[in-house]
């Protein structure tokens, strides 16, 4: 079995003060589980503090996005090696707040992937559709096509230790969850499109699911065959409810 991932993504939440109550929380919560990864992905600015703050621990870092060139004349940009000086792991990519809002592209979110690899970081790449696609029962077509601006250029490979999550944009922020079923069927689409490429990355890839994860539903998602761990937006800010989902990642077996 893959072991489980569970990462916290606080969106433009927070600040030095909030942040170091979360992260004493989570340090203390999260400690004695030594069977999951666990991740906190900040916005830029706090990347510093959560070198500080959770190097030694069992809980890794990292960003909500980065530039796709590596260095240069780019105002506004951050370099994945900047992200690799604050020791940084993880950079989410395309997630649907950023495509929609910033109308960031397949090809885009592509080239920053290869960049933030090359650079040594773990991209964990965003995938989804809205629920009018899925209405219309476009739902595979629509992740096929996010997964294709990668496969196609540079084939099944660059999964190998990179991670997808499935966010269903109908079920970010919403508190509707997909259900397991549907995660399910979604992640293992996925990995089957992988797998069609190259079967040792799609094997070893970890698939997270992200939509209105909660402590309630998280033990029925964390459990379904390939569902890696999840991607946690609002009750990563709260750390009894984080640490609940993270008890639910653990008890999996
Ligand atoms: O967007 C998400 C994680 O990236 C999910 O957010 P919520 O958990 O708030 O639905």
């Amino acid at each position: 079995m893959r072991r489980k991932l569970v990462v916290a993504n606080w969106k433009m939440h927070g600040s030095i003060a909030q942040n170091q109550q979360l992260f004493d929380a989570f340090k203390q919560k999260l400690a004695p589980i030594d069977n999951v990864d666990f991740a906190v992905c900040v916005p830029y600015p706090y990347l510093f503090q959560a070198q500080v703050v959770l190097s030694g621990t069992n809980i890794a870092w990292g960003a909500q996005n980065v530039g796709k060139y590596p260095v240069g004349a780019y105002t506004g940009e951050v370099a994945a090696s900047m992200l690799k000086d604050f020791d940084a792991t993880y950079v989410i990519l395309g997630h649907s707040e950023r495509s929609t809002a910033y109308c960031e592209s397949g090809e885009n979110i592509a080239a920053k992937f290869v960049t933030a690899k090359n650079a040594g970081l773990t991209p964990v790449l965003c995938v989804g559709e809205t629920l009018q696609e899925r209405e219309a029962g476009m739902e595979q077509q629509v992740v096929a096509e996010q997964l294709d601006a990668l496969l196609l250029s540079q084939g099944g490979a660059v999964f190998e230790h990179a991670v997808v999550s499935y966010e269903p944009i109908w079920a970010i922020g919403t508190g509707l969850s997909a259900t397991p079923d549907q995660a399910q069927a979604m992640h293992e689409f996925i990995r089957a499109r992988i797998a069609g490429y190259d079967a040792d990355a799609a094997n070893s890839l970890r698939i997270l699911y992200g939509g209105s994860v909660n402590p309630v539903n998280a033990s029925q998602l964390l459990v379904m065959q390939d569902i890696d761990g999840g991607l946690i937006g609002r009750c990563s800010l709260d750390a009894n409810d984080f640490e609940k989902i993270c008890l639910a990642a653990a008890a999996v077996r």
